[in-house]
């Protein structure tokens, strides 16, 4: 514990920090780059590993780049702006291949067959269509921004390089009105104040949704300045909704469902049109947030499903129904199951406003409604599965080896879960094929990836 040591950085872990040994430990170091000397500081040792703060780089790698953004030392946003992109997207392979060999157990040749170079974006930056921000007051001020790695603690910064230009401003329109009307950011400490988190959502037409989420108290003057929000856009930007989202925030701090919506400003809802198709999403429902690279996910995805006319498919996880609808234009008659009532609502109404009567929608824990919905009289071909990063579990693989599915596509954003949940479905009798990873997350360390999966002959 303190020692200064001198590293040779060989991998990077799954969460985009350096990877060392010394002395039979594992060190993490952050920012530091594989093929790299480093000179850093043991901060906390652990059984079997310890961390170490970098204190210098004394040879770099030729992979190591200046970070664009002014804050990517401390905030939790982005984790490889320090790494090329060319360098990022073979980091993330590798997570997908080690967790498949690690976790899922097989073989290292099958993986490398299966596992394809991850696909990039080609401007990796500026891709957002959403940022969550977390407030909170400092000094008398309102800050919002994206919490620094480990804490709950927001990072200030007039900029960020992973969500739209035009954002900045915004934001800077949102907090400054906050505080000329006295509206505050929540504080823990005095756990006093409005704002807890602030949600910003814009669609291709640059439509602009906010969600102010805040305990269960009216927001004083927030119909005013929701507003004078609209007469301040920024320029080719025109905001369409405002939320307030209340929460009651339960003992110890966990969220109790109880909460409520009000809306502020303009409608309930945003839309966005994805491949032909347009989509309705309320406050509280998921839409993919990187909406260029959203449309390559879809499209492998569906490939991978290879959907006739004569397909059933079932959607679990499907949110507003985005690869339900585009998947029910081929098949014969699709359902999707989502646990947010609201994207449920989203989803039935997605399906009118296309034109599509051969998609159905249930709300509720996959968990719950899978096994009841499988052992039902409609009989699906082909699943879709896009689970959260919890995976799906292993009541939600038993239910669908029971119904044995001619084809699975498994869209995951935690290799891990992906690699633990496709073991089981392989010693189920069915068979990986491809797996093809999908930057969704530039500068960042996370991976979306899309198996393809078939029932054993
Ligand atoms: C990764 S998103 C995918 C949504 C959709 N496929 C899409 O591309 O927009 C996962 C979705 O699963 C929902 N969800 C999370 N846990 C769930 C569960 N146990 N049962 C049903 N839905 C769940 C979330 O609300 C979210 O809409």
């Amino acid at each position: 514990m303190g020692d200064p040591v001198t590293l040779q950085v060989e991998r990077l872990g799954y969460r985009g920090e350096g990877v060392a040994r010394y002395r039979g430990f594992t060190i993490f170091v952050e920012g530091a780059l594989p093929g790299e000397t480093v000179e850093a500081q043991i901060t906390q040792v652990k059984r079997s590993f310890a961390i170490a703060e970098l204190r210098a780089i004394v040879h770099p790698t030729s992979e190591r780049v200046v970070p664009l953004c002014p804050v990517f030392d401390v905030c939790g946003g982005c984790q490889l702006q320090h790494l090329s992109y060319a360098a990022q997207l073979q980091f993330k392979r590798q997570v997908v291949k080690d967790a498949l060999v690690r976790i899922g157990k097989f073989a290292a040749e099958d993986v490398q067959r299966w596992v394809q170079p991850v696909i990039g974006q080609e401007e990796p930056w500026r891709y957002r269509n959403k940022v969550s921000l977390t407030a909170t007051a400092r000094a008398g001020r309102f800050v919002a921004g994206f919490v620094e790695e480990g804490t709950h603690e927001p990072v200030e910064s007039t900029t960020c390089l992973i969500r739209p230009h035009a954002y900045d401003e915004l934001l800077q329109i949102i907090i400054t009105q906050f505080e000329q009307h006295g509206v505050r950011a929540y504080d823990e400490q005095s756990q006093s104040g409005d704002v807890r988190q602030l949600i910003v959502r814009s669609n291709h037409k640059h439509e602009v949704m906010i969600v102010i989420l805040t305990g269960m108290h009216e927001l004083v003057h927030g119909r005013e300045l929701a507003a004078a929000w609209a007469k301040q856009m920024p320029q080719g930007y025109r905001l369409v909704s405002v939320i307030q989202q209340k929460r009651n925030d339960g003992k110890n701090g966990v969220r109790k469902r109880d909460a409520s919506e009000e809306v502020l400003y303009g409608d309930a809802s945003i839309q966005e049109q994805i491949d032909g198709l347009t989509f309705r999403i309320s406050a509280s429902a998921f839409l993919q947030v990187n909406p260029i690279q959203t449309r390559i996910l879809y499209e492998k995805a569906l490939n991978a499903a290879a959907i006739s006319s004569q397909d059933v498919v079932f959607d679990f996880y499907c949110g507003v129904g985005t690869l339900s609808l585009l998947a029910g234009r081929q098949a014969k008659a699709v359902y999707g199951v989502e646990s947010v009532s609201a994207a449920v609502e989203d989803a039935k109404f997605n399906a009118r406003q296309n034109g599509l009567t051969n998609a159905h929608f249930y709300a509720g824990f996959v968990e719950q409604v899978a096994p009841q919905l499988l052992s039902s009289e409609v009989h699906p071909n082909v699943i879709l599965l896009d689970p959260p990063r919890a995976g799906c579990g292993p009541e939600v693989i038993t239910a669908l080896l029971q119904a044995s599915p001619q084809r699975i596509v498994y869209i995951s954003c935690n290799p891990a879960t992906l690699a633990r949940d496709l073991r089981q479905l392989v010693d189920g009798g069915y068979a990986l094929q491809s797996v093809e990873p999908i930057d969704m997350f530039p500068q960042t360390a996370h991976v979306e990836v899309i198996s393809s999966i078939v029932l054993k002959k």
